[in-house]
């Protein structure tokens, strides 16, 4: 091996110096080596959901003959309607935990820093219970199709990114091959989504997490506190280093960060961050709403215990980006690892420092953490699909009088059929070079538009079909033709490099949410519909069982006093954000000197700086100053005895 010249001591093993005596940096942190090997990749690709149906499928039994419970097309698509608090809340976090949450949500760490986690999280805990849409079949048959085609549309796009983080991280951690990781996947996802699903497994996500995190800020060798992270911060990103070819590559991190307050990762202040932030809140706010999956987990609570199980599940999914993003995305930073642009992009950075900290050990635990992810997101994907076939199509259009098994068969069929078609879809992605980041960024773009006529059709009275229609494809027409637009005149060419920068997706999204909103707000004022909320009370169910709640559960006095609880802690928040917010923003340039004075002020860390060398060098030299002085004393005295004699 040639010796090592890497800038820092902490990073030796990337950096060589090759033949002519340059320092090279690694071209890549992975460079298609694998940690682990193929068997391991494949048993998690397969035995995963194989394990955890078997297990489910062990559950239903013992709750069919020791409850007496019964499983029918009802339950497979609503759990019956009776979930509480407690689980309702862990739906919520299995269902809201992706892949991108946990690769994503790392790569913008590493791009922009301490911001990227915070608006990743931010704009992602913004849930709200919803209805079926079925709903929307009193706005007309265009209204529900269009609606359809936008809420298949988001389950396709949910569904790509799990399949593109997952086949990505499984092929650069085991080299399985990312088309069969592609199309193989799915499979696992579909025999535990057929044998019920067990969203209890994202408590073991969690015990991944807080191991995560606890290493990179106490007890990893390597990082272990935060004083360390934040030094290492300071020097990877120091305007002093040297960044040119080969001592780092183009789209590897190195030296100051464009667009952030001093090139620093350690700030709010960050242009890149922000961008992201809006990008991010706009297509959440795609999924959220246009994604099926949340509403049919809104139909399976218990009607009293939604709005808290959102609530709770809502707050504790912050921490799931916010704390892992923090620890591994920093962490590969503050570890100097020559990672890429595209490695990043595809997900690659909680893997890199994964294993960076904790060799073989730490891949296995975040390959189990991110399959206990891709497996439960994609088995509420799968129902929320399976819901949508067999509740809007079939039972709306095909066969009005389907009784409960032929519900439950579509409903297993869809499922087998879609786990199948996204297999392949993935493999063409794939296979073209989509990234799960050039997705996510591009989700809004394309479901934006749906957003904000969905939310008018359940919160405002005056909305019109015609409009959200008009609204819904117009907006996105506009925003995909404004993002090609931008970067085809920002950048010259269209691709998946210009496509999937911030300037066009920012653009793309902003239109896309905006347009589609403008549109209905406008021929809604223009022709109110005036929508009769009762006409929702006619969509029936199929196997009219006795229900296990109580009639007081579908009383107007409890569904009022549900909205009270929103409506009290919604204005509990908003009321603690501002008497915290308030007083800082009012101080805010009385703070702003403080903290100029204290931490960023070059001129007194300058100086500081200087001041230290100065001690240090003095300090240095006393030794050798100590032994010269003894040496010219001697020498005098010797003189002084020889004149004597
Ligand atoms: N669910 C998300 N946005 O991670």
């Amino acid at each position: 091996m040639a010796p090592t010249c890497s800038p820092f001591q902490f990073s030796g093993n990337y950096y060589q110096l090759s033949g002519d005596g340059s320092c090279v940096r690694q071209s890549s942190f992975f460079g298609g080596k694998a940690v682990l090997n193929q068997g391991v990749g494949y048993s998690v690709i397969l035995g995963f959901g194989a394990f955890f149906a078997f297990f489910t499928s062990f559950l239903v039994w013992l709750e069919k003959r020791y409850v007496g419970a019964r499983h029918t097309s009802e339950w497979f698509n609503t759990a019956g309607r009776n979930v509480k608090t407690g689980l309702i809340a862990s739906v919520i976090v299995s269902q809201w935990t992706w892949a991108a949450t946990i690769l994503q949500s790392s790569n913008v760490a590493w791009e922009y820093g301490v911001s990227g986690p915070f608006w990743y999280a931010s704009g992602a805990t913004i849930q709200r219970s919803k209805e079926r849409l079925l709903m929307l079949i009193p706005w007309g048959t265009a209204a529900h199709v269009v609606f359809l085609v936008f809420c298949f549309m988001t389950n396709i796009i949910v569904t790509a990114m799990l399949l593109l983080g997952g086949s990505a991280v499984v092929n650069a951690l085991t080299g399985v091959n990312i088309y069969a990781a592609s199309f193989l996947i799915p499979l696992g996802v579909i025999v535990y989504t057929l044998a019920g699903g067990l969203k209890a497994t994202f408590l073991a996500m969690h015990v991944v997490l807080v191991i995560f995190v606890f290493l990179v800020y106490t007890a990893s060798s390597e990082l272990g506190s935060p004083s360390v992270v934040y030094r290492r911060l300071m020097e990877v990103s120091s305007r002093s280093r040297m960044c040119q070819e080969p001592l780092s590559h183009d789209g590897q991190a190195c030296g100051p960060v464009d667009g952030n307050y001093n090139g620093s990762y350690l700030t709010m202040l960050s242009s890149g961050g922000l961008v992201f932030g809006i990008i991010n809140i706009v297509g959440n706010f795609g999924t959220v709403f246009v994604d099926n999956g949340y509403w049919v987990s809104a139909i399976a609570a218990r009607p009293s215990s939604t709005h808290k199980g959102y609530l709770l599940g809502g707050l504790v999914w912050f921490a799931v980006p916010f704390s892992l993003a923090t620890a591994l995305g920093l962490g590969a930073l503050a570890l100097d690892l020559p990672l890429t642009a595209s490695e990043a992009s595809h997900g690659l950075v909680p893997p890199a420092t994964a294993i960076a900290l904790m060799g073989k050990g730490g891949s296995v635990l975040l390959l189990t953490m991110l399959f206990m992810a891709v497996t439960s997101a994609g088995s509420s994907e799968l129902i929320a699909v399976s819901s949508l076939c067999t509740y809007d199509i079939y039972r709306t259009y095909v066969n009005p009088d389907a009784n409960g098994k032929q519900i439950l068969k579509v409903s297993r069929a869809v499922v087998f059929s879609f786990g199948c078609f996204m297999g392949i879809l993935a493999v063409i992605l794939n296979k073209v070079g989509v990234s799960l980041g050039w997705m996510y960024l591009a989700m809004g773009v394309f479901i934006g538009s749906a957003v904000i006529p969905i939310a008018f059709m359940l919160l405002w009275r005056k909305a019109n079909a015609f409009g959200a229609i008009l609204g819904t494809t117009v907006g996105c027409l506009l925003g995909i033709i404004t993002w090609l637009s931008v970067a085809s005149v920002e950048y010259g060419r269209v691709n998946l490099d210009t496509t999937g920068r911030n300037a066009p997706m920012l653009a793309g999204n902003l239109v896309s949410i905006l347009t589609g909103g403008g549109i209905h707000v406008v021929c809604s004022l223009l022709r109110p519909q005036n929508y009769d909320w009762e006409t929702t009370k006619q969509i029936t169910v199929v196997e009219k069982e006795k229900s296990e709640l109580s009639v007081d559960e579908f009383k107007e006095e409890k569904l009022i006093s549900a909205k009270k609880w929103i409506i009290k802690w919604a204005w509990g928040t908003i009321g603690s954000a501002v008497i915290i917010v308030l007083p800082l923003a009012e101080s805010w340039q009385a703070i702003q000197c403080v903290m100029l004075g204290m931490f960023t002020n070059d001129k007194l860390v300058g100086k500081i700086e200087e001041l230290n060398l100065k001690l240090e060098t003095i300090i240095k030299a006393v030794p050798d100053a100590e032994r010269i002085y003894l040496l010219e004393k001697g020498k005098m005295k010797k003189n002084e005895t020889s004149q004597l004699v």
